[in-house]
């Protein structure tokens, strides 16, 4: 009876905000029940709420999962764990406990509310990391100056042609009496003559001062830098090789490499270059951008050959260049996948395993109603696109547009994955199975097997590939297991995947992550793949910054809609197709594409391709685009706020955009976009009339703002186009 008072007086206290007091009560209701029978739960998600108000979120927190504990079904539990956690910016353990509250009960309008108000303190968090970590990006120090596999080889080519052109051999000095006087004057005259351009008269007091000090390093350098900029490039590489390796100082190193670039001698460069760096200690350094250029125009620039694009270093690193002046919808580059899988959620369409080809059938888009159609049938019979389907000899899942195929997707990963030679696969397959049939937010998504769009079979390719290579090279260097260097080699196509990601993601997918390692530890003749959480995180983030989803632009109804284009009475033929019939999606890692930079004013858009007859992708320019212009696309949906954007990049990407857009666009009516003064409650500042992406206290504001580069972005249309019928846009990354 007591402790019924003491619960009426304790809900009492807390309808009237008497949060201390009903805390109070509240535990004392706890207290009395501990050891005397069944708990009374409600007691501790009440006391939990008390806390909560008083901000006392650890002791809120505890008693909140105290409560999800005891009743695991209830969604009380999880949206006041969520609560918490929120307010303890414990965010990963907030959006996990809302979550499990929306699987529960996904219509919830709390939880929807808690969840919403969670992705704006998340947003808030990254604009105040923002605050610290501007201008802290630095693209240079995000790639590594490492060797290259096969470098060693490379760098013993180099060397043959070094001896061939003599540049061990002793600078074109003359050596004369030693006169430190006059070689200091003639030094000065040699930079004074370099700086205002005359080189030739520069040489020429160069050449005076070393022959009055045999070897002197400043005036070699001098001499170096002089002949350099002169192009003669062979004799002031000479110039600085005679000083001893122990003499050479970072600048000396500096221009060393750049003259072994300009003489295309790319290794040894990266070799001066890599000692400049070292030996640098000054941040203002030109040396470890020297030598991501030489890197990039070394592996990166031939990726763009045959194409109107080239690679080149930027502030944003490896950034894509336009060779040519273009203009709106031309073709800037094409390029294929390195490596792909089909999407989970279309992998009932058929489609070629290896190469992305539509093997759509007529029923899998019209089902079998267009065969009581007698006109649809015979033109079906005559005109659908005759495709053949080999499927692997083996496990039979896999399937092919062609022998070609099933015997490449063989030689390069399937050999090791086959469900048939390799049991474990089958688990996998299992596993994607069960994924590709699951609804946006199911929640068997999150207990511990996946989370990402593209196919976990898009990393067990990788390694597939990667070992395979590594037991190729092994094989045909007369090994029996591939050697460290094998493997190193077997990994390079991989290196040019940049990758970035907050948290460990094998923790995050500890089925999936057990599961690849099961899969790799044992490959057959004594071939290994040791997947560590590193590898798994350091292939799945890969994967995450630079997967493009892409389909087969020529898909047979396409050709079948071309082939009947001109026959006649077609019209009611077209009527009975589907206008959105389902498409095979692949998700895929493009070489060249990845290469590309992102900016919410994109000048240039994803699209399906053709490259060499498969399916690849092709980059359009959105508008005209200059010679020698960055090409730029977009990672995310543009249509988004600009704090929106700049959270979704960060968090994905790890970079802040300052983009015109974003350095030009408001956060909404609330905030004037250039004083940034707050509106007053409904009294929303009026937006800018043409874009609709400003917002202004009043017209001297909008003056300022337009002066200070909005009409840069004002009249630019910022959503994604169509340029045709037979080209998709692709969403995204
Ligand atoms: C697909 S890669 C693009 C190529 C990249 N620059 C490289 O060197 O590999 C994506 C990464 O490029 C960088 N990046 C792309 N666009 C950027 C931008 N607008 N500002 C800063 N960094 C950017 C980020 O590091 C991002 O994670």
């Amino acid at each position: 009876m007591a402790s019924e008072c003491c619960l009426n007086l304790a809900e009492k206290a807390f309808s009237e905000k008497q949060f201390e007091e009903s805390a109070t009560k509240f535990s004392l209701i706890i207290d009395n029940q501990n050891g005397h029978g069944e708990p009374n739960t409600d007691a501790y998600i009440k006391r939990c709420q008390c806390y909560y108000n008083l901000k006392q979120y650890e002791k809120a927190l505890k008693d909140a999962e105290y409560f999800s504990d005891t009743d695991v079904d209830s969604l009380i539990g999880h949206l006041w764990k969520g609560k918490c956690y929120s307010k303890l910016t414990q965010y990963n353990e907030a959006y996990t406990s809302l979550r499990k509250g929306l699987e529960l009960e996904p219509t919830n309008a709390e939880v929807a509310d808690e969840l919403r108000l969670l992705q704006d303190s998340i947003m808030a968090m990254y604009e105040a990391d923002e605050r610290k970590s501007e201008n802290t990006y630095n693209a240079v120090d995000l790639c590594t100056q490492d060797p290259y596999p096969g470098d060693e080889e490379l760098e013993e080519l180099e060397r043959e042609i070094m001896i061939k052109w003599k540049l061990d051999q002793h600078p074109n000095v003359k050596a004369g009496d030693c006169d430190l006087d006059k070689a200091a004057d003639e030094l000065t005259s040699a930079i004074e003559a370099k700086e205002l351009g005359q080189l030739a008269l520069a040489l020429n007091h160069a050449n005076m001062s070393a022959s009055c000090s045999p070897g002197n390093k400043f005036i070699m350098e001098e001499r170096a830098d002089i002949l350099f900029l002169l192009g003669e490039f062979k004799e002031g590489f000479r110039s600085c090789n005679i000083i001893p390796f122990e003499h050479r100082s970072a600048s000396l190193w500096t221009t060393g490499g750049k003259i072994l670039d300009a003489l295309e001698l790319p290794v040894i460069a990266e070799t001066w270059l890599r000692m400049a760096t070292q030996l640098a200690k000054d941040a203002k350094s030109e040396a470890p951008l020297i030598f991501q250029q030489v890197r990039v125009k070394r592996l990166y620039a031939p990726l763009a050959d045959k194409t109107n694009a080239t690679v080149t270093f930027s502030q944003y690193g490896r950034a894509v260049m336009s060779k040519e002046s273009v203009t709106k919808g031309d073709v800037i580059m094409v390029d294929k996948p390195v490596v792909c899988a089909q999407t989970l959620d279309s992998q009932n369409i058929p489609a070629c395993g290896h190469c992305a080809s539509s093997l759509v059938r007529p029923g899998d888009i019209m089902g079998m109603a267009y065969q009581s159609n007698n006109q649809l049938k015979k033109m079906v019979q005559k005109y659908w696109p005759k495709t053949t389907i080999v499927s692997c000899r083996h496990c039979k899942k896999e399937i092919y547009c062609s022998v070609t195929c099933q015997e490449e997707a063989w030689e390069r990963y399937h050999c090791l994955i086959c469900p048939e030679i390799n049991h474990s696969v089958k688990k996998l397959y299992k596993v994607c199975d069960e994924l590709k049939n699951l609804r946006p937010g199911d929640s068997r998504v999150w207990k511990g097997w996946w989370n990402a769009a593209f196919s976990p079979f898009m990393l067990a390719r990788i390694w597939a590939s990667i070992a395979c290579n590594a037991r190729k090279l092994g094989e045909e260097n007369g090994r029996i297991k591939p050697s460290l260097t094998d493997w190193t080699k077997a990994k390079a196509p991989f290196r040019r995947f940049i990758a970035y990601g907050a948290q460990s993601n094998a923790d995050a997918v500890p089925k999936m992550f057990d599961l690849m390692v099961e899969i790799f530890k044992d490959l057959g003749d004594g071939l290994s793949y040791n997947i560590t959480k590193r590898e798994f995180d350091g292939r799945y983030y890969q994967a995450t910054c630079n997967v493009q989803a892409f389909s087969d632009l020529r898909n047979p109804l396409k050709r079948f809609l071309e082939n009947i284009k001109d026959k006649p009475n077609t019209r009611g033929i077209m009527q009975l197709l589907p206008h959105n019939p389902p498409e095979a999606e692949f998700a895929g890692l493009f070489a060249l594409h990845a290469c590309l930079n992102h900016s919410c004013v994109n000048n240039a858009e994803v699209f399906d391709g053709i490259v060499d007859n498969k399916p690849g992708v092709a980059v359009r320019a959105k508008r005209d685009v200059q010679e020698g212009e960055e090409v730029f696309i977009t990672y995310i949906n543009t249509n988004m706020l600009r704090s929106k954007r700049r959270a979704w990049l960060y968090r994905a990407y790890n970079f802040w955009c300052y983009c015109d857009r974003c350095n030009f666009e408001g956060e909404g009516s609330h905030e004037c976009t250039q004083c940034k003064k707050t509106a007053e409650i409904r009294k929303p500042f009026p937006t800018c009339s043409k874009c609709k992406r400003a917002w202004y206290c009043s017209s001297k504001c909008q003056k300022v703002a337009w002066k200070k580069g909005h009409k840069k972005i004002c009249s630019l249309s910022h959503s994604q186009t169509e340029y045709s019928s037979d080209s998709t846009v692709i969403s995204g990354k």
